[in-house]
């Protein structure tokens, strides 16, 4: 996502600690901690050294290790030229810490789900945490009871069985999409940005529709991107936790009040206006209004804070998401105009042209679900999963993988995966279909216990946005000012989920009259 959305936030301060203040403030500390650290993992790491093969990785610097080696801003394309040079499994030691980026499809798959006990685990990172308060949130939640009660809770709203009823919500934030890309089709992006948005704020807190600038589509924009800056900005705080005990006016922690204020408005304010809606009588019905009534008569079984979190962790990680991979999609259709061509064909034989598709259609549509998957392996949007932690020392492949290391997922390489997928690169639908498919890439989404509990409902939501489009426009080349199609090349930005940089299109009715389909409902 684009991180400029950030409003006002403290002076830009260098992560790990290479700003001036900082550095200046800290100059009789760190070579102390540093000395005491390097010193305790000389001996560990030597023990470890003589009974297994060393985990290979760039060389380490003397006292800092690798801490100028980690790549805070697009990590999967470090992971994936690391992988070349390294293997499988490469390891970064940062004062103190090992931090392992799996890059393989069977490494990952061995790791995060055959031994899921031990990696399941979140690190806990001081910075993200402690000082911006994600711990309450669910995607920072360590691995145990308090995980499993969230994700039993988070089935209410996300299970496969309970999805039905959110078939009306999509299909009428669906139709909001069509009929504003008619009105004004260069806005397109931004109207599937509101869709996914729209979308998640009424699912769960049953709030109206969103306006295109509503500041709600502001605020889970912004808490985003602080979530990823905060998460995967490599503080040097969550290398050495005792820098929290330095005063408030320290760049990183004025940096962690302004996040912290940020990730509190998103939990309280849509949680505030269904409370009041609740009082008033005027609520829709919704996760949190019938929590809240639970609340209400007494019935309740779980605490507020646990709603209140449970709703905000839904919200935050459906909306960019979400967002990006129907962006992925607009892209993937204007670079492969037969591909776009051949699910339309298929569309017009399953659905016709007197109404739109609906998700009952799904199955009959083979290859516009392949064409969502080949989305998601083509550009996976969270290309390296949220960092895990391991809970134990663990021997694997000669290797030890120490307790308390870090690891990465790049589900960007396993989209990349010889054994795997064929010529990785093309744009491919097809390559799901046929006599000898290729699996469909669910690790798009994460791998093992920690996979992302709203898998299935994304899969729907990409599924109706591209049937819908692909029904009623034609995303077709700009023209430059000699009348010569603009072809864009890919790019993209955002630390964690990685988002298209802004690329000319064109979006126009497929056939005259289309808008009968969405103008009137
Ligand atoms: C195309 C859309 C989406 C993609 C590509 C995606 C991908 C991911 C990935 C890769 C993870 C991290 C898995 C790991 O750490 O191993 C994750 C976690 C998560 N996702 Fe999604 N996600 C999407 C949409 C959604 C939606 C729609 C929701 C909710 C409705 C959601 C809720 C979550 C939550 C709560 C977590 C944290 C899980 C945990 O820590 O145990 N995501 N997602």
């Amino acid at each position: 996502m684009n991180s400029s959305t950030v409003s006002a936030p403290p002076p830009v301060f260098s992560p790990l600690g290479h700003g001036s203040t900082f550095a200046f403030s800290l100059a009789h500390l760190i070579p102390a901690i540093l000395a005491l650290l390097a010193t305790y993992n000389f001996f560990r790491g030597r023990k470890a050294a003589q009974l297994h093969k060393r985990i290979p990785g760039p060389r380490a610097l003397p006292l800092l290790g690798n801490l100028l080696d980690w790549p805070s801003e697009h990590q999967a394309k470090s992971m994936q030229v690391w992988s070349e040079r390294y293997g499988p499994i490469t390891k970064l030691s940062i004062l103190g810490k090992n931090i392992l980026f799996l890059t393989s499809t069977q490494t990952i798959t061995e790791l995060l789900s055959k031994q899921s006990a031990v990696f399941s685990d979140r690190p806990q990172l001081v910075f993200s945490q402690e000082l911006c308060g994600l711990d309450v949130l669910h995607p920072m939640t360590p691995y145990g009871p308090d995980f499993r009660e969230q994700r039993k809770f988070m089935k209410e709203v996300l299970a496969p069985e309970v999805q039905k009823r959110h078939e009306g919500l999509l299909a009428e934030e669906g139709r909001r999409l069509l009929r504003a890309t008619f009105d004004n089709p260069k806005d397109a992006v931004r109207y599937l940005r509101r869709f996914s948005t729209s979308f998640a704020l009424r699912m769960v807190y049953g709030l109206p529709p969103l306006e295109i600038d509503d500041p709600d589509v502001l605020l889970a924009e912004e808490m985003m991107a602080v979530s990823e800056y905060a998460i995967v900005g490599g503080w040097a705080v969550d290398f050495i936790p005792a820098l929290k005990h330095l005063p408030s006016w320290i760049p990183f922690k004025r940096r962690a009040q302004y996040y912290r204020a940020k990730i509190n408005e998103m939990m309280s304010k849509p949680w505030e206006a269904v409370k009041q809606q609740v009082m008033d009588g005027t609520a829709t019905e919704s996760f949190c209004s019938i929590n809240m009534e639970k609340f209400v008569d007494g019935t309740s079984k779980h605490t507020e804070i646990l709603v209140k979190a449970t709703a905000a962790a839904i919200y935050g990680a459906a909306s960019d998401t979400a967002a990006c991979a129907s962006h992925n999609f607009l892209l993937a259709m204007l670079l492969h105009p037969d591909v776009q061509a051949k699910a339309q064909t298929e569309l017009d034989r399953v659905v016709g042209h007197d109404r739109l598709p609906c998700m009952a259609d799904k199955a009959r549509l083979p290859f516009l679900v392949s064409v969502v998957w080949e989305v998601l392996r083509w550009a996976p949007p969270v290309p390296v999963a949220i960092p895990h932690r391991s809970r134990a020392d663990v021997e694997f492949d000669g290797y030890m993988i120490p307790e308390d290391s870090m690891l990465l997922a790049s589900l960007y390489s396993m989209s990349r995966d010889p054994t795997v997928h064929t010529s990785v690169e093309d744009f491919n639908p097809e390559r799901f279909l046929g006599d000898k498919p290729e699996p469909q890439p669910h690790y798009a989404f994460g791998v093992g216990p920690r996979r992302c509990p709203g898998a299935d409902l994304a899969v729907n939501q990409l599924f109706l946005q591209a049937a819908y489009i692909l029904s009623c426009f034609n995303i077709k080349p700009a023209l430059d000012e000699n009348g010569a199609e603009i072809i864009p090349v890919p790019t993209f930005s955002g630390k964690m989920v990685r988002t298209p940089n802004e690329f000319p299109f064109v979006m126009e009715a497929r056939y005259p009259g289309v808008e009968r389909l969405f103008m009137s409902s």
